[in-house]
């Protein structure tokens, strides 16, 4: 692959988004998702329809043999529960032991003492990409319980900017703000990506399902986690902008952006891919 730091344009950036899907396609990553109840059905059909092969595999007995063979893990806290937590540090450490990339989703961070706390034991375990919306970035790198309602932002993603450059020196993660325009950073590079229509707001744990297609992407480009990270946010975005097409409302976004994102061919991801240098 070429310099990255010398891309300049989405004909470019498009390629290799189509590069990164076409390889999840060939290779089928076997990604293990620790995640909430509400999320479980979206990510994993998000998964599959990417070419990924999900697994929903949380009790703390099976971390050891599982998580090794696993290509990427995805850990999100939305349902967090004291059993769960444990699973969750386990795997993350497991996964870091076996050099496996591992993406956090800090879902409502600011919402409770116990989810802030549990969230900066896992940002301790060096999560490879930390993938939140606004209010959960800012909260995380804060450390600031309060400012956050649920699971929704209250903020555009551009609030966070600052917060996520911060979270990304301090943490070595790369950290995605997802919004209308999603900001990912390494701490020294941002990029934005622009893909996405706004009712996707509308559908419950379209979050947490990029979270862990970002998971599936980075797993098969580890050492690319900045541009990888991109690319899963630009292919699930622009499958919502050809799912629109055919939507009513959120129900229907949500079955025609997971065949959209099956059906996504090269002629769309070059003709739709919005990335763009933000600083
Ligand atoms: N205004 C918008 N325009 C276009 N795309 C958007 C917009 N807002 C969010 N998105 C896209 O929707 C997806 C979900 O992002 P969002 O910020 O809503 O996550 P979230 O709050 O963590 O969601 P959840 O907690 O329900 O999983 C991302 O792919 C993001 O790019
Ligand atoms: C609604 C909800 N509550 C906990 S997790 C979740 C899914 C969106 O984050
Ligand atoms: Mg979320």
């Amino acid at each position: 692959m070429e310099d990255l730091k010398e891309w300049k344009n989405n004909e470019i950036w498009g390629l290799e988004a189509w590069k990164s899907l076409c390889r999840v396609r060939e290779l089928c990553p076997l990604i293990q998702c620790i995640t909430n109840y509400v999320s479980m059905d979206i990510m994993a059909n998000t998964l599959l329809a990417a070419g990924a092969s999900p697994a929903m595999v949380h009790a703390v007995e099976e971390i050891a043999d599982f998580t090794p063979h696993a290509k990427g893990l995805c850990i999100n806290i939305g349902t967090l529960t004291p059993d769960w937590t444990v699973s969750m540090k386990a795997a993350a450490a497991k996964a870091a032991e076996s050099q496996k990339p591992w993406v956090l989703d800090p879902v409502a961070a600011g919402a409770s003492t116990y989810r802030m706390e549990r969230c900066l034991e896992l940002v301790d375990l060096k999560p490879t990409v930390i993938r939140g919306n606004a209010s959960e970035i800012l909260a995380l790198a804060g450390a600031s319980i309060g400012s956050t309602k649920g699971v929704d932002s209250s903020h555009v993603s551009t609030d966070a900017l600052e917060a996520a450059k911060e979270l990304a020196c301090r943490t070595q993660a790369v950290v995605a703000v997802s919004g209308a325009v999603d900001l990912v950073t390494d701490g020294e590079r941002v990029l934005g990506v622009s893909n996405g229509v706004p009712l996707m707001q509308k559908i419950t744990a379209t979050g947490c399902a990029v979270t862990a297609l970002i998971a599936a992407f980075v797993a098969l480009q580890p050492n690319l986690a900045l541009e990888a990270t991109c690319f899963a946010l630009a292919v699930f975005g622009m499958a919502g902008e050809i799912g629109m097409e055919k939507a009513n409302g959120p129900a229907s976004l949500r079955m025609h952006l997971i065949d959209a994102l099956y059906g996504l061919d090269k002629e769309s991801v070059l003709s739709k891919i919005n990335i763009s240098k933000y600083d």
